[in-house]
């Protein structure tokens, strides 16, 4: 370019034009710097669009993607410091309890940290709402060799996208949805909230304590989910409510429970227990025995579910925990004050449990006078004073009779014996309530030895204990409790059902 020509591009380009007087190469210079913040920003609109499409087509629902969390890597799972499962030394650790009343229920959690038994569908939306950076949604677990893993895709189709309108209800640990499977399968998904950790370790827990479990009286783990920061369990579906809601729901001036549906729950209830205590290697104790954990059928069968607290514990050896856990009003005492954990906290929940279900009333009720709110202390005063008939619920529609009535308050007061050695084992109980025909050989005698039971502790009767002893010695009572509980052998049980 000649000299003549730039001097002319140049007088050309500092003439002012219309816009605001401005010269031509400043307006030529904003025109070229706006065009260019345009486009970035055109081009970054297109890239944060295409990601989310992106991970909108991994996720979606079956409806769309509004129900469609966005999954987080956020949760890892918390180690919380224990004790050695093969250590059966007492460690002492100042408990910290918290008391969970949102509940019909009181949740108590006797923690060495601050942990997580609370449950509400702000935490349920909050699982939701994390951020996700997750790029593989894949199994994190293998397949264990038993039921299913189910995508998550399957699960919120069968669930309608884990609709409000197909929630059952919400526990501690997470929110139970009905589901019908593409075989239409009904099933119960328990989708575990994301509690700081505490809802993988209680699924690692479940999963492995539950898969391999089959009996008619406990609800049955069908398969699981893992995928992204999603953790459900899926089981058959039991169609009939929870005990709870039978016995202290609204039914009505008269309770549709009679007398023998009750004592079929009881017996059925201590067929799973003892199946879990006894059946299995190694055996599983289940935490948190209570109304309503026990689900319903339709032929009133009772299922003991939830096993969401179960602790895998080796053959002949305790458990000491750090980390109490169970529902206000069930927990053995031992259990509550040292961490000791056995199979005999079980069986003293389900000593409440029988009397929940005799009495119609909860195991502990702030709104009774002063000397009922603890069931157990008013039963144990009403049998003392020889009153037993006045502890049944005045709901049911036919009184029970004399004798079945004190056979089974004399079982339940020896399952909440506080002594947690003088319990009968669950297998013992079902004998000892199978045990009909030697009861009524003995009928004359029970009512004498009651009739001496000690006002303050009716259990710590010598002659009771003898009395008991005798008539439900407990040598010939594993046959009769692997016949009535239709336990197997232990190691071919498992591997049966793996
Ligand atoms: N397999 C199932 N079939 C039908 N209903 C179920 C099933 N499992 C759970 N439910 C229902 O969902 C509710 C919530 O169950 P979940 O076991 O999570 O909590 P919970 O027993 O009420 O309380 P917690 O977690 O404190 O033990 C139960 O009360 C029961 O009515």
């Amino acid at each position: 370019m000649s000299i003549y020509s730039a001097a002319f591009l140049n007088s050309e380009l500092s003439k002012p034009t219309s816009i605001f007087g401005l010269r031509l190469w400043v307006v030529i210079g904003i025109f070229v710097g706006s065009s260019i913040v345009l486009l970035l920003f055109l081009l970054s609109l297109c890239l944060t669009s295409r990601r989310r499409n992106h991970n909108h087509q991994k996720l979606s629902g079956p409806h769309g993607g509004e129900l469609t969390p966005v999954v987080s890597k956020d949760i890892k799972e918390i180690v919380i410091p224990h004790a050695n499962y093969h250590d059966q030394r007492l460690i002492h650790t100042v408990p910290e309890i918290q008391i969970d009343i949102g509940k019909v229920e009181h949740r108590v959690v006797f923690s060495d940290k601050a942990s997580s038994g609370e449950s509400s569908r702000s935490n349920r939306n909050e699982a939701y709402n994390t951020n996700s950076s997750t790029s593989s949604y894949g199994p994190e677990v293998s397949h264990l060799g038993w039921g299913r893993w189910y995508t998550l895709r399957e699960l919120e189709v069968a669930t309608n996208g884990l609709a409000d309108e197909n929630v059952i209800g919400e526990g501690g640990y997470g929110i139970v949805y009905y589901g019908v499977l593409a075989d239409n399968t009904k099933v119960a998904v328990k989708n575990l909230l994301n509690n700081k950790g505490q809802a993988e370790k209680e699924f690692k827990v479940e999963v492995e304590a539950i898969g391999r479990v089959r009996h008619k009286n406990l609800v049955r783990l069908l398969g699981y989910c893992v995928e992204g920061a999603y953790r459900m369990l899926v089981y058959e579906y039991v169609d009939n409510g929870n005990l709870d809601q039978w016995l202290h729901g609204d039914v009505g001036d008269v309770s549709p429970l009679a007398w023998d549906t009750r004592m079929n729950i009881i017996l059925g209830t201590a067929k799973g227990l003892a199946y879990l205590h006894e059946g299995l290697e190694p055996k599983v104790v289940h935490r948190d025995i209570k109304s309503s954990n026990i689900l319903i059928d339709h032929q009133w069968n009772p299922k003991v579910s939830d096993f969401g607290l179960a602790k895998l514990l080796c053959s002949e050896r305790s458990y000491v925990t750090t980390r109490v856990m169970g529902t206000f009003g069930y927990v053995a005492p031992e259990y509550a004050c040292t961490g000791m954990l056995t199979e005999k906290s079980d069986v003293f929940s389900f000593g409440i449990l029988i009397m929940e279900i005799i009495s119609g009333r909860t195991p502990v009720d702030y709104s009774r006078p002063p000397g009922e709110v603890n069931l157990v202390d008013w039963l144990k005063a009403m049998v003392g004073n020889r009153r037993p008939e006045e502890v049944v619920d005045p709901k049911l529609p036919e009184k029970p009779a004399s004798k079945p009535l004190k056979r089974i308050l004399l079982v339940a007061l020896r399952c909440v014996d506080p002594d947690s050695q003088k319990r009968p084992k669950m297998g013992h109980v079902i004998h000892m309530l199978e045990a009909d025909d030697l009861l009524s050989r003995d009928e004359r005698r029970i009512r004498r030895e009651f009739s001496n039971l000690n006002q303050e502790n009716p259990l710590e009767n010598p002659a009771a204990d003898k009395m008991e002893d005798k008539i439900f010695h407990e040598d010939n009572s594993d046959r009769l409790k692997v016949k009535a509980a239709g336990i197997v052998p232990r190691r071919q049980d498992a591997d049966k059902d793996i």
